[in-house]
């Protein structure tokens, strides 16, 4: 993300003993780091915090954590303060923008709902990320309506993946219905009244059929998903649209880690999904609930690295310097850094 240039540095050259004391000056080429983010380490961001108590309790948090995040109410403090108070303040200059607008072209438009995005890894916690932001802005006065929308109910279904030889490529852009995405998201950003999306089950493996979640103009959209900041399909026919989802986004966050950690989480949750939802018998990886822990990590394994090891290095990861807000975790889940992007 850092960008580099050259630079000419000189510094003063300390003559030495018995030397004449005329002062010198050694010139070098030196590479200057600048970034179109600004970062903020965990002390800095936390301490961005208002006073004011977190409209949420240990037990909600419990609720709203992904399966493996050990997030508390002192991590959701640390983090989720500051930022659901830095979008609701993104929220009101977006929307005194739209009324400036209005006003300048002397139309009666009301403002559409404020996309934010969670962009990320399978397994590094954005669904956490995406529920938790929900929740608190929806305790703002100014946005009481918040929805959120998954983008995998916009996968084509596992019928069509096999057809087309991508059930192995799962979460990659073309296992999407872009088209569908880019639609639905078009038409909350239009101000449509009512907008509908498909519905995935991580239980079935498969978008549910005849399932739907209706979106019908909130304040507030949550967005979350691997490809949420997936650049339009490279070389696309003469003519077509270069449109993206992220053209219609007002806010991104990148949830991102180390690689080795997210591998570690999403091998921890396979093995408690083997003890608990892969025994339902309408779960699409049943057979693994019966076998040895170690075949079990074995196969989680092969998936991790042949799918979402090479679909973050492939797609997601360079979709990071997108982002508006790139919230980085350590080896515990817990939020080391953050950059935001420049004004
Ligand atoms: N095979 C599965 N069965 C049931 N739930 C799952 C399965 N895989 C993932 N999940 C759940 O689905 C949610 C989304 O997971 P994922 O897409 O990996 O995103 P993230 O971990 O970044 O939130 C998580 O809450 C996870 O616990
Ligand atoms: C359904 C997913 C692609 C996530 O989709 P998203 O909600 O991010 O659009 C992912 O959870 C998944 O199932 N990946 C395929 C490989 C695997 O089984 O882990």
């Amino acid at each position: 993300m850092p960008m580099a240039g050259p630079r000419t540095r000189c510094d003063p050259v300390r003559p030495g003993r018995g030397q004449a004391t005329r002062s010198a000056l050694i010139c070098q080429t030196v590479p200057v780091i600048t970034s179109p983010y600004i970062e903020l380490n965990r002390d800095q961001w936390s301490a961005l915090a208002s006073s004011a108590p977190l409209p949420l309790s240990q037990e909600d948090v419990e609720k709203l954590r992904g399966l493996g995040d050990p997030i508390d109410l002192a991590e959701v403090d640390a983090v989720y303060r500051p930022l659901t108070a830095l979008l609701e303040d993104y929220i009101g200059a977006t929307r005194a923008r739209a009324q400036r607008t209005a006003g300048f072209l002397g139309v009666d438009e009301p403002p559409t709902p404020f996309i934010v995005a969670v962009a990320g890894s399978v397994a590094v916690g954005k669904s956490t990320t995406a529920r938790l932001i929900a929740h608190l802005l929806a305790r703002f006065p100014a946005t009481p309506r918040v929805d959120l929308v998954t983008t995998d109910g916009f996968l084509h279904p596992n019928r069509v993946l096999e057809e087309r030889g991508l059930l192995a490529r799962k979460g990659f852009p073309e296992s999407y219905d872009r088209r569908a995405l880019l639609d639905f998201v078009a038409a909350v950003k239009s101000g449509a009244p009512s907008v509908s999306a498909p519905v995935y089950s991580h239980t079935v493996y498969d978008v549910v059929p005849g399932r739907s979640i209706t979106v019908q103009r909130p304040d507030v959209l949550v967005l979350e998903g691997l490809n949420v900041l997936q650049p339009a399909p490279r070389g696309p026919r003469p003519g077509a649209s270069t449109l993206a989802v992220s053209d219609f986004i007002d806010f991104s966050i990148y949830v991102d880690a180390d690689p080795a950690d997210i591998r570690r989480w999403y091998l921890d949750r396979f093995l408690t999904l083997k003890r608990t939802a892969f025994t339902d018998p309408q779960s699409y990886f049943r057979r693994y609930a019966a076998i040895p822990d170690d075949i079990a990590v074995a196969a989680a394994s092969e998936i991790w690295e042949s799918v979402n090891l090479a679909n973050l290095r492939e797609n997601i990861a360079p979709t990071r310097g997108r982002a508006t807000l790139v919230l980085r975790k350590d080896a515990e889940h817990r939020m080391s850094q953050v950059l935001l992007r420049k004004a």
